[in-house]
């Protein structure tokens, strides 16, 4: 079934236009040609000279649009919009650039509160489950926001169209194109004064970096490079929050996990992408003076959220019948642990994206040189209550009064860690952070949008009968697999 919006599918990537512009080659019949045995006239003589002067200007022409040396890369006349040639969209039609490109671009970033003072915030992954939830309260509380996002299909990118598409109702445009894109970025920073950066756009997941490691390494090693890079020869240089991970902690077994803890025993590829960009971060806050906080995400859930991540695809398969995979312990021995995990509420998540905002310093560079120190911080936002993934089941089955059918395994070698804890006293004491949520009232409330977002029917039913354990509820939704 595909997604229910109540609007149009979000339209940010399509700003501007056709992009490429063809050249037109001019052909000469054959018929023309055959005239040079005649006694040429007057007339012919001129027709004739200006016949090879055309095909000499054609020819020098041709030499110099195709010539490799003489032929530089396109740029970008400033009114033409342009393709983005490093988005990892299948659509790869994005495109920026031209006057109306950058009104819209300065539209969105415009603050809006009432005393004029706000935060001018570029949001990456604003397409993403993160990314659409904070720029949309940025934008609530008035701050200008602009929100960037390359639309992969990591996961169904109809969903990012989705949360794009609320985005622009509530005056947030984001841009369609990859944090990779130097040229894009220096743009975006030559357009808008930015105050700050959250950068939350990333190559997420924990399993999925056995299957295609690269994407890790180009997003959130690469990518993130490119944005310091732009970020530190921008000026204003802004300060950047980022989304760093839980994941970080790895194989570490001090609970709750502290911000003073080991991180140097990751467990995934993913969580080493992410220990490289707080190493990597740290280096631009030495050299550069950026601001630099980075933010340790513990298992984030919520309406408009991941389908890669258990909660989403658990919610999925109980729906339409399927077995779910269900971890325990390989532990063993003596240390015999529930696989559990310090499930963060996305509302909580967003306070905490804010408060580091509010907090942050200032970039001390400026023409990319430093001129004193900047802050460089790093907070755990979790929500300190751990719970078994056993539990998070059980919730399910009672929130969508369908039974799951559980194949429980020995927890694989893919990643995975058995446990998180966040201890988050330090991002309470300095960003005024406070998780309200458990995971019975935000699973509730994500539960409540995956049906009217995905099955509209099928949540009128539950709430007429009150009951929807019955073969045509899992009939309708087996059509669901297409949010993965
Ligand atoms: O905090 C983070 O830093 C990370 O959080 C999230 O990773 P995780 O905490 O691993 O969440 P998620 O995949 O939902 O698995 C949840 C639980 O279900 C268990 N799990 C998983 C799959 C399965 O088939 N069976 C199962 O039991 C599994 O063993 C686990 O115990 C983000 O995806 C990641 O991008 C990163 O941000």
């Amino acid at each position: 079934m595909a997604p229910q919006l109540t609007g149009a599918p979000g339209t940010a990537g399509a700003a501007g236009g056709a992009a490429s512009v063809k050249p037109q080659f001019h052909h000469f019949h054959h018929h023309r040609l055959a005239t040079r045995h005649h006694h040429p006239s007057p007339t012919s003589l001129l027709s004739k000279l200006a016949f090879w002067s055309v095909c000499s200007l054609s020819l020098l022409l041709a030499f110099l649009l195709l010539s490799p040396s003489a032929a530089p890369a396109p740029r970008a006349a400033p009114d033409s919009p342009r393709r983005s040639l490093h988005t990892s969209s299948p659509s790869a039609a994005a495109t920026w650039g031209g006057a109306a490109w950058e009104k819209k671009v300065r539209a969105s970033a415009r603050v809006r509160r009432a005393n004029g003072r706000g935060l001018t915030v570029l949001v990456t992954g604003a397409a993403g489950f993160v990314g659409c939830h904070a720029a949309a309260a940025l934008r609530r509380r008035g701050d200008g926001v602009l929100g960037l996002d390359n639309f992969n299909d990591y996961y169904d990118p109809a969903l990012k169209r989705g949360r794009a598409a609320l985005l622009a109702r509530s005056g947030v445009y984001v841009v369609d194109g990859d944090i990779a894109d130097a040229e894009l970025l220096a743009k975006l920073f030559d357009v808008v004064p930015f105050t700050h950066v959250l950068h939350l756009a990333a190559q997420a997941g924990v399993r999925h970096a056995l299957v295609d490691p690269m994407s890790y390494v180009r997003a959130n090693v690469g990518g993130f490079v490119a944005l310091l890079e732009a970020a530190r020869m921008a000026n204003p240089q802004p300060a950047i929050v980022w989304a760093s991970s839980s994941s970080v902690y790895g194989l570490n077994s001090h609970v709750p996990f502290s911000e003073h803890d080991r991180t140097d025993r990751p467990a995934s590829l993913y969580a080493a992408t992410k220990k490289a960009g707080e190493e990597i971060a740290h280096a631009y806050n030495h050299i550069y003076g950026l601001s630099l906080t980075a933010l340790r995400f513990f298992t984030v859930y919520g309406p408009w959220g991941r389908p890669d991540m258990a909660y989403f695809f658990f919610t999925r398969d109980i729906l339409a019948g399927r077995p779910i995979t269900v971890y325990e312990s390989a532990g063993g021995g003596t240390h015999q642990t529930t696989i559990s995990r310090d499930f963060t509420y996305i509302d909580d998540i967003v306070k905490g994206c804010v408060g580091a905002l509010d907090t942050a310093g200032r970039s001390t560079g400026s023409g990319g040189k430093k001129r004193g120190p900047a802050p460089f911080r790093t907070y755990n936002l979790g929500n300190t209550s751990p719970v078994p993934v056993t539990q998070l089941v059980d919730l399910l089955e009672k929130l969508l009064k369908v039974k799951a059918v559980r194949k429980i395994v020995k927890m694989p070698r893919n990643g995975d860690v058995p446990y998180t804890h966040a201890n988050i006293s330090l991002a309470q004491r300095e960003l005024g952070y406070r998780p309200s949520t458990d995971l019975q009232t935000g699973v509730k409330k994500f539960v409540r949008w995956y049906l009217e977002y995905y099955m509209p029917g099928f949540a009128g039913k539950q709430k007429q009968h009150g009951s929807s354990n019955s073969k045509s509820s899992r009939g309708r939704s087996g059509n669901t697999s297409s949010a993965r």
